[in-house]
């Protein structure tokens, strides 16, 4: 139903599987020189017959705990690794063939990893990028000119990559990855380790490029915040296996029975006057937060209304990563 709001399908898995073959080995010494004659291995199911689809244009939040399978499903999407079974297709390509066509389209952004040329001024590392990718001299311009505008690259450019912050390079890493305006943008945690003030303006470039060029974007962040801000739609994977697949909202309201009841009070009342409203998960002063029952919410909102000295009273879903973990537990 969703997709009906986007274009043509660019991002496909199907049964996707990626298995590793690890060798595994007891601790200590005899286990060490056993493991010199016989090797054991076991095999990870990183990620196990996963299936989704991706339109032109969406933007969509890829969660899962750690060792979920979510860098590895990016991998196989952008050709780096090749699955076990099953199939990806971007852009109609099969990624780990690694097609000049294919790679001059897409982009992977790791939030962990550098991939500027280090020694070199930043400007200098894009012209780098400009050299790989093949892009001709009038689209760079109009490319970097946009970049460092959205980015705020100016003071960065000669600088070397290496003494840049980490918000610096994270910004300096997007517009290298982008600077052959990518139609499908892959990025594994790209607020990693920033400031607020650092995600912020990742986020805020994120959703313009989107904007602007209709990009396809698939995100992985431990930052909900990142999710919130950017993806409708999020895919939530836990052990190899996708666990769901829609809206945002869809997700909070399946998994949150409660919502959060915030009345603002003129005096205080005792205690025991919440019995039977719902569960107080918080008092500061003349502020209450109670837990209420989600299909309860309007009623109790009411009596509270009618029967206590209300000045206001908001109404609010949990924190969405409260709602993420109530998924993996349930997993
Ligand atoms: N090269 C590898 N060899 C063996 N096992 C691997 C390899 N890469 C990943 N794994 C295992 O595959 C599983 C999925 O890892 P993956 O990095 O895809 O998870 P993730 O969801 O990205 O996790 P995180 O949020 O911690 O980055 C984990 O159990 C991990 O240990």
């Amino acid at each position: 139903m969703l997709r009906a709001r986007y274009g043509r399908t660019v991002i496909e898995a199907r049964e996707l599987a990626k298995h590793y073959r690890v060798h595994r080995r007891q601790p200590g010494l005899r286990a060490a020189l056993r493991s010199f004659v016989r090797r054991e291995h076991v095999t990870v199911r990183a990620v196990d017959r996963v299936s989704f689809t991706i339109a032109e244009g969406e933007v969509v939040g890829f969660l899962g705990p750690n060792g979920a399978g979510k860098t590895t499903t990016l991998k196989c999407l952008t050709g780096l690794l090749h699955p076990t079974t099953g199939a990806v297709r971007v852009l109609g390509h099969t990624p780990h063939r690694r097609e000049p066509e294919f790679l001059r389209r897409i982009s992977l952004v790791m939030g962990q990893r550098n991939s500027l040329f280090w020694d070199l001024p930043a400007a200098d590392a894009f012209e780098v990028n400009r050299a790989i990718y093949g892009i001709a001299p009038g689209p760079y311009r109009s490319a970097l000119e946009e970049l460092v505008d959205l980015l705020d690259l100016e003071p960065l450019l000669h600088k070397q990559v290496r003494v840049l912050s980490l918000g610096e390079r994270m910004r300096c890493e997007l517009a290298g990855a982008l600077l052959h305006r990518p139609d499908v943008l892959f990025l594994d945690e790209p607020t990693l380790g920033l400031d607020v003030n650092g995600q912020a303006a990742v986020r805020t470039f994120l959703r313009d490029y989107n904007t602007r060029h209709g990009a396809t974007v698939l995100l992985t962040s431990h930052y909900m915040g990142d999710v919130t801000a950017l993806a409708r739609r999020v895919l939530v994977i836990d052990h190899g296996t996708l666990r769901f697949d829609g809206d945002l909202a869809a997700l909070v309201e399946a998994h949150s029975p409660h919502r959060l009841v915030r009345v603002t009070l003129r005096e205080t009342v005792p205690a025991e006057t919440w019995a039977g409203l719902g569960e107080v998960s918080s008092i500061d002063g003349a502020v209450v937060t109670l837990a209420v029952p989600r299909a309860e919410t309007a009623a109790i909102a009411a009596r509270l209304l009618t029967t206590l000295p209300v000045e206001d009273v908001a109404i609010e879903d949990p924190p969405v990563e409260e709602i993420i973990r109530n998924v993996f537990a349930h997993a």
